[in-house]
Formats: structure tokens, sequence, C-alpha cells
């Protein structure tokens, strides 16, 4: 017999690191239990406010009616929801036992703080590869803190996100910063102006490449190989069903583009998860997974090595059940 229950989390976390304005001081979610006999499988589906085009609401609706097919023994078709057709689709891997258990548990580390404690942390890391928000404050700013980190950290990759904030000019007065020698210790830029098309240019210009992330969720995107365009960066919550997602990243290697797994901001439940995908499907890229340290705590599962407290089902509230 198929059982299977909607549970809702609220975990009070800070989020000005990567959201900057749109901050939130809580995330709000789902996790959904599936349950086959002895067997069972959980997912996450959590909308992120400002990112996601379904909401909390129209999600748990949507999560319910396909719910209620499948314990009925129906197969339902994928929701139209990423968020919802994700955390669907991952529990129902978990309980067929097709998603593996090795995750790659290193990510990019998120910079954050003053730059004398980003220094020594980074210099602690086994895997250097840091990713720095940048195009918050002044170009300049971004592009001597960058350079410098590069330079004196000699095997540290850097992965920058602008999140289209730069006009050409600005990119450009960034990448000035930049000695030519150390660009290519630049995995990657995301989306560094408003247009991909200006974001393409600047990579022509200066030979530091890019990623796309906002632009594989804009209709119409077609990835193609593109000059200059080193990676696709893909947040599963917000792209759909474990299918989709493996069609993108098949679609980005025929192309000769790298694919990275990132977080949207997940609950350890939903964050592991996607640890494990990434080795699964992107074993030879560090993922950026390095949110689950602006949460208060983890839900369900932990993260190796994580000092976070780890909270049970009393910290959920259940919402359906059938
Ligand atoms: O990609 C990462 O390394 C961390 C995740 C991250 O930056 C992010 C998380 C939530 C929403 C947007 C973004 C972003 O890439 O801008
Ligand atoms: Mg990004």
């Amino acid at each position: 017999m198929r059982q299977a229950t909607l549970w809702r989390y609220a975990i009070p976390m800070e989020t000005g690191v990567v959201l900057r304005e749109a901050r939130l001081h809580q995330r709000e979610g789902l996790l959904v239990e599936l349950r086959v006999g002895d067997r069972h499988g959980w997912g996450e589906i959590a909308p992120l406010p400002g990112f996601s085009r379904e909401d909390l609401c129209s999600a748990r609706q949507d999560a319910r009616d396909w719910l209620s097919l499948w314990c009925k023994g129906g197969t339902p078709n994928d929701s139209g929801l990423p968020s919802v057709a994700f955390g669907l689709s991952c529990a129902l891997a978990e309980l067929e036992q097709t998603l593996p258990q090795a995750g790659s548990w290193h990510s990019a580390a998120l910079c954050t703080g003053d730059p004398d404690e980003l220094f020594e942390r980074l210099q602690a890391l086994p895997q250097p590869v840091a990713k720095m928000k940048v195009g918050q404050y002044e170009a300049a700013r971004d592009g001597m803190l960058a350079g410098l980190l590069l330079e004196a950290l000699p095997d540290l990759r850097l992965r920058l996100d602008a999140n289209r904030r730069w006009t050409p000019e600005k990119a450009l007065q960034f990448a000035r910063y930049i000695a030519p020698t150390l660009r290519s210790r630049i995995d990657f830029i995301e989306e560094p102006c408003q247009c991909p098309d200006d974001s393409r240019q600047f990579a022509d210009e200066t030979g530091i490449t890019i990623a796309w992330d906002e632009s594989l969720r804009e209709e119409p995107f077609c990835l193609q190989a593109q000059p200059g365009v080193a990676a696709i960066v893909i947040k599963p919550t917000l792209t759909g069903s474990l299918t989709r997602i493996k069609q993108q990243i098949e679609a980005a290697r025929q192309y000769g583009v790298r694919t990275i797994i990132s977080s949207a901001l997940e609950s350890s439940l939903g964050l592991t998860q996607l640890a494990r995908l990434a080795h699964w499907l992107t074993a030879d890229e560090v993922p950026g997974l390095d949110t689950l340290n602006l949460m208060q705590y983890q839900l369900l599962r932990a993260w190796p090595g994580s000092p976070l407290p780890l909270k049970d089902k009393e910290w959920l509230t259940r919402e359906w059940q059938s």
C-alpha cells in the first residue's frame, strides 16, 4: 500500500549574503514522505521567494493532487511547478533506491565576512574553490578583492556571481583590476550583465569566462556552444524533475559546457540530496551548496561534519496525509 505525508517546516535563517536586498529571515518549505511497505523516500519542496514562479501555497496544492493520485496507485505526470517536480522526483528516487548515497560534500566556499577572516578560511580548504558575490558595491572594490585573493592564494579558483548587476562599463571596470595572468583562475562569472549578449561580449573582451544561471530559466533559452561560456549553474529546486535536470546536464555535456549543481537555500534534507545528485551526475565538479550555515539548524538529515544542531520530526507540522 502506498502512503504519503506532507510536512511543513520553517527554519530561521539569514540570507543577506546570497539574496542581498531580497533577504529572508525564515525559510519555509514542505517535506514529502512516501512509504510503500517498509521502504520510504523523502523529498523537499521549497519554492524560493523572488526566484521561483510558484509560491508555497500553489506548490502545496499541486503536491497534494499528485500525492492523492499516486496513493491510489496511479502514475501522475511530473508537476508543472519546478519545486514540486523536483521534490517528488527525489522522494520517488529514494523509494526506488535510484539516488546513490555517495555525495559531493565539498562545496565552493561562499565568501562572507571580512577579508582577513575569509583569507584564513580559504587557506584552510582542501579544495580551494570559492564563490564570491559581486556587483553590490563598487566594481573597483570587487575587482581589488578578487585580484587580491587570487594573488595571495596561488591554488585558489574563484567563482563570481554578479546576478546581472553590471552595465558593460562596470563589468570592464571590474576586469581592469584582475591581471591577465590571474584571469584563468576565475572559473567563471555568473551573469555579469543585465543582458546575456553583453555578458558574452564581456567574456570576449576580457578572456574571463562566464556561466548562465538566471538565463537558464528564461524562455526562450537554447543552450548552445558559445565561446566564453564555461558553465551552467543548475538549481534543481528552480528547474524541475530529476529527468529534466539530467536532460540539461546531458545537453551541456554535448556542447562542452560544465554543469554546477547549486543550492536554492534548501534545508539539510534537500541539500544533502543535492550533494548526492551532484556526485551522481556531475562527479568532477565542486557544487555550489555552501548555504547550510546560513540556517539555525538541520532537519532530519545531517550534512557530514556540520556542527549545526539536528532537529527531528517534532520540528515539522503535518499538513496532509493519505
Ligand atoms: O551557487 C552557490 O554557490 C550558492 C547559492 C546561490 O548563490 C544562490 C542561492 C539562492 C538563490 C540565488 C543564488 C545565486 O546563485 O545567485
Ligand atoms: Mg547565481
